[in-house]
């Protein structure tokens, strides 16, 4: 389907959804906040997945708190026929509240049985369109990724539309690289190159791109039931919650080293936690051995100050880490 065939919810009666993907830390929460905070006068319903037990992305996106649906019992696209179909179901409820579904998948997510829900389940099918798969792709991992995550590959391949993020991490030559080995996996999708996801709107939403004949030319069997997908057995999801506040002076050297000498089996981490008289949460993301935190968004009147990290990735030592962390207590 083109730009030339709207199809917009007015014509179809259908609310358009976006499934937003890419692999772990390229860029989706984002691209969602920036979604969220700038200025067009549209209303979005949410759906953030997670991969592990404790909730933090819920809490990263941006002034949205109503509208922000969390699954965060296992990977979305093993849990749709559920979870996903029943919070669509309680959205259509309360139709007319928001004017568009933004799904932000796990960064581990195969994009096919997520997509699949929108054409598999009838009642979803019939009040709500697939409006396009965005994927994000980190310019600086893609290609590695590319070889060791058949997610990945999957998630670039389903895309209407590819953000090449972080491009300010890379240089000329590897960013014609990684463009190159992107054209040879789905050579149709749109593909704008962004830092921060630096893209207008417009080139996201509403595209009406979804094009369903491409998608089963490269899943026949896309439209049946039992539809498998393999996940990457050793990917190893570690939450730790301490219920308190840690130390600052404990809790940075420590995360600083763990990064350092495990980066290259760290695939991404993130956290939330209290220091002692500091207003505000300290957050910190990474993604292998880059490290980043700051402290941002008041710790909410009666919330309880405490402390949430979650590591993904392979070889790693669970006690070891477990340990580590709960040592940081203040
Ligand atoms: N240098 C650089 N960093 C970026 C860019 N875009 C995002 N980041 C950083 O990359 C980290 C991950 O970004 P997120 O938006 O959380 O990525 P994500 O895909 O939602 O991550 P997961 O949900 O864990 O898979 C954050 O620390 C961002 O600030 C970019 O264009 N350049």
């Amino acid at each position: 389907m083109s730009d030339t065939q709207p199809q917009t919810e007015a014509l179809t009666g259908k609310i358009p959804v976006t499934v937003l993907t890419g692999y772990l830390g390229a860029g989706k929460t984002t691209l969602l906040n920036r979604i969220l905070t700038e200025n067009h006068g549209k209303r979005y319903a949410v759906v953030v997945n997670e991969f592990g037990e404790v909730g933090i992305d819920n809490d990263l996106v941006v002034g949205a708190d109503e509208e922000v649906f969390e699954m965060n019992n296992g990977c979305i696209c093993c849990t749709v026929r559920g979870d996903l179909i029943r919070i669509m179901d309680g959205l259509m409820k309360r139709r007319g509240k928001f004017d568009a579904v933004i799904v932000e998948t796990t960064g581990l997510a195969d994009p096919a049985p997520v997509a699949q829900t929108f054409f598999m389940d009838q009642d979803v099918a019939d009040a709500a369109r697939l409006d396009a798969v965005v994927t994000v792709a980190d310019a600086k991992w893609l290609v590695e990724r590319l070889k060791d995550a058949p997610e990945a590959k999957n998630q670039i391949a389903f895309a209407d539309v590819i953000l090449l993020n972080k491009v300010d991490l890379v240089s000329e030559a590897e960013l014609a690289d990684v463009e190159a080995r992107i054209r040879t996996i789905n050579p149709y999708a749109r593909l704008h190159r962004t830092t921060k996801c630096d893209v207008e709107i417009a080139q996201v939403l509403e595209r009406n791109a979804f094009d369903l004949e491409r998608i089963i030319e490269l899943e026949p069997d896309f439209l049946e039931e039992g539809h498998h997908h393999h996940h990457d057995e050793e990917m190893q999801s570690i939450a730790i919650t301490l219920d308190g506040e840690v130390d600052p002076e404990k809790f940075l050297p420590w995360i600083s080293e763990l990064t350092q000498v495990q980066g290259p089996d760290i695939l991404r981490c993130k956290g939330i936690v209290a220091f002692p008289d500091e207003p505000k949460r300290f957050v910190f993301q990474g993604i292998h051995m880059i490290l980043d935190g700051d402290v941002q968004g008041d710790w909410k009147a009666g919330e309880p100050r405490r402390s949430r990290v979650v590591f993904i990735g392979r070889n790693l030592d669970e006690a070891a880490i477990r340990e580590g962390f709960l040592a940081c207590a203040a």
